[in-house]
Formats: structure tokens, C-alpha cells, sequence
């Protein structure tokens, strides 16, 4: 389980990025909200021990993030940041997916298992001996969540995990977020894409000005008013309600629905 307990941030002895955040979450799929600057990769950023609390505490699974080194949080929590690209530094895929492992001081069997086994989850098997920069944005994508998932950490952040990507590319990466999420692991999700979070997270929590001003399912979510937060309203919801259906979280149910009308 992580908590955070009363968190404030500020920068630089000025900037309040975080005032008074609480929040607590373990094998669930939270998307993370609010419109820029509102604190989400502050906070975020909390939950791996990168920043360290000005005041509160976050605790992860026991450990208090100010006592223990960002190296050991990454056992437990991993951080996929937005342009994955930007984090690739090895001449294949195998020699990047086994980087994180290594450092962990791993046997090469062991490493070797967890490379295949990483590259398994993402679909990517048989790209081994690719270099990442010749990978497609989906591919790319994919490799830095293998990247993180070869440290076995129990929660994954994932920052704007399918902007940029193409419908097909983002299906993918839903339905590995899924996967994952019914293997067990907790994620949260930093998103502005409202469809995103729609269709798949349970809870959400939304920033504003460095507060949380919601932390509810996601039905009640989007009968908030979302333009005071300058997110957009997804278009599935609209147009269901448009046409007097109910609460749809996917253009299949959405389907089904209209079928079951006619
Ligand atoms: N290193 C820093 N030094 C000073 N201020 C910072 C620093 N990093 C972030 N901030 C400020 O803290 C506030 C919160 O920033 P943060 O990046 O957490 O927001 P965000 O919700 O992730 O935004 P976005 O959606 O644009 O990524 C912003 O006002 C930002 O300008």
C-alpha cells in the first residue's frame, strides 16, 4: 500500500507544487488528473522517493521515502516517463530491458529470465536484437514498460502512456495496463486524455493548484464540471448522453447498447 500523508512540496523555498495531499491506494488502476501545473509529476514523483516531502510523509509499502534511497523504492515502485526515447542508452533491446536487472546484482540466468519474461508481457518478443531507436512509437512505448517491469516493481506509474500514439498502438498499451493490473499490480495513471481514463480506471484524483479537490469513482468524476479544471468531457460520455443513453466505458459497450436498441 502507499500513503501520503499530508504532503506539501516547495520549490526552491517559494513554489507550493503540493499542499496537503492525502491519498492512499494499492492493487487498483487511479488515473491521476488536473490541468498543467496542477502537481501531478510533483506528486508522482513523491511516490519513488525522487523528491522528498517538505512537509507529511509518503510511505510505500512500510518504508518512509525519506529514510530509504530512490534505488530501493524502484524495487517497488516503477516510473515510466512521458518520451520513453529520451531513456534509451543501449545498442539493442535486450541489453536495455536487462540494465535495471543488472543493477539489482542479479545472476545472468536470472537476468536473462526476467528480460524474456518483460518482453513477454509487452509483445515484444523477437525483438531482442533491435536497436530501440529503429522501434515505432507503440514499440518504444511498450520497451520502457518492459524496462521498468524487469525490476518486478509492485506499483507502475505511467505518465501520458498513450499520447502520441496511433488507436491501434494505444489499444495495445490499454490492454497491457490491464493485464498488468489484474497480475497485481497497483497503477496510476498521469493522463490528460479523458477517453483514456474512461475506459479504464476505476478511481480518479484530481489536482488542482497543488490540492486535491476529488479522489471518487469515475462516474462521479465526469459529472463534475470539468471545464473549471480545462479538461474536456470524453466524447463517448457526450454523445451517450446525447442520445439518452447511459454511462459507457467503451465504444464495445457503447455498441452493444445501441444494438440492444434496435
Ligand atoms: N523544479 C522546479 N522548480 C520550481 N518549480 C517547479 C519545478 N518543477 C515544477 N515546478 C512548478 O510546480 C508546479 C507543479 O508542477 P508539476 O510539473 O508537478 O505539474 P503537472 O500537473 O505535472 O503539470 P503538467 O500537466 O504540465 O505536466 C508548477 O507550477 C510548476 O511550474
Amino acid at each position: 500500500m502507499i500513503e501520503v500523508r499530508d504532503l506539501w512540496h516547495i520549490y526552491e523555498g517559494k513554489k507550493e507544487a503540493l499542499r496537503g495531499v492525502r491519498l492512499t491506494f494499492g492493487n487498483e488502476i487511479i488515473a491521476l488528473v488536473g490541468p498543467n501545473g496542477s502537481g501531478k509529476t510533483t506528486l508522482a514523483k513523491h511516490l519513488n522517493g525522487l523528491l522528498k516531502p517538505t512537509k507529511g510523509e509518503v510511505i510505500v509499502d512500510g518504508m518512509d521515502t525519506r529514510k530509504h534511497s530512490v534505488a530501493e523504492l524502484a524495487r517497488v515502485v516503477g516510473y515510466v516517463f512521458q518520451n520513453p526515447e529520451h531513456m534509451f542508452f543501449e545498442e539493442n533491446v535486450f541489453r536495455e530491458v536487462a540494465f535495471g536487472p543488472k543493477n539489482l546484482g542479479l545472476s545472468e540466468e536470472e537476468i536473462e529470465e526476467r528480460v524474456k519474461w518483460a518482453l513477454r508481457e509487452v509483445n515484444l518478443e523477437g525483438y531482442e536484437d533491435r536497436s530501440p531507436y529503429s522501434l515505432s512509437g507503440g514499440e518504444k512505448q511498450r520497451l520502457a514498460i518492459a524496462c521498468i517491469l524487469a525490476m518486478k516493481p509492485k506499483y507502475l506509474i505511467l505518465d501520458e502512456p498513450t499520447t502520441g500514439l496511433d488507436e491501434k498502438n494505444a489499444e495495445g498499451i490499454k490492454k497491457i495496463i490491464r493485464k498488468l493490473y489484474r497480475e497485481g499490480h497497483g497503477i496510476l495513471l498521469i493522463t490528460h486524455e479523458m477517453d483514456l481514463v474512461l475506459e479504464l480506471a476505476e478511481r480518479v484524483v484530481l489536482l488542482y493548484q497543488g490540492k486535491k479537490v476529488f479522489d471518487g469513482d469515475v462516474k462521479e468524476f465526469f459529472e463534475l464540471d470539468l471545464r473549471k479544471y480545462d479538461l474536456d468531457r470524453p466524447r463517448l460520455l457526450t454523445i451517450s448522453e446525447e442520445i439518452g443513453l447511459e454511462f459507457f466505458r467503451s465504444v464495445e459497450e457503447f455498441v452493444k447498447a445501441l444494438e440492444m436498441r434496435t
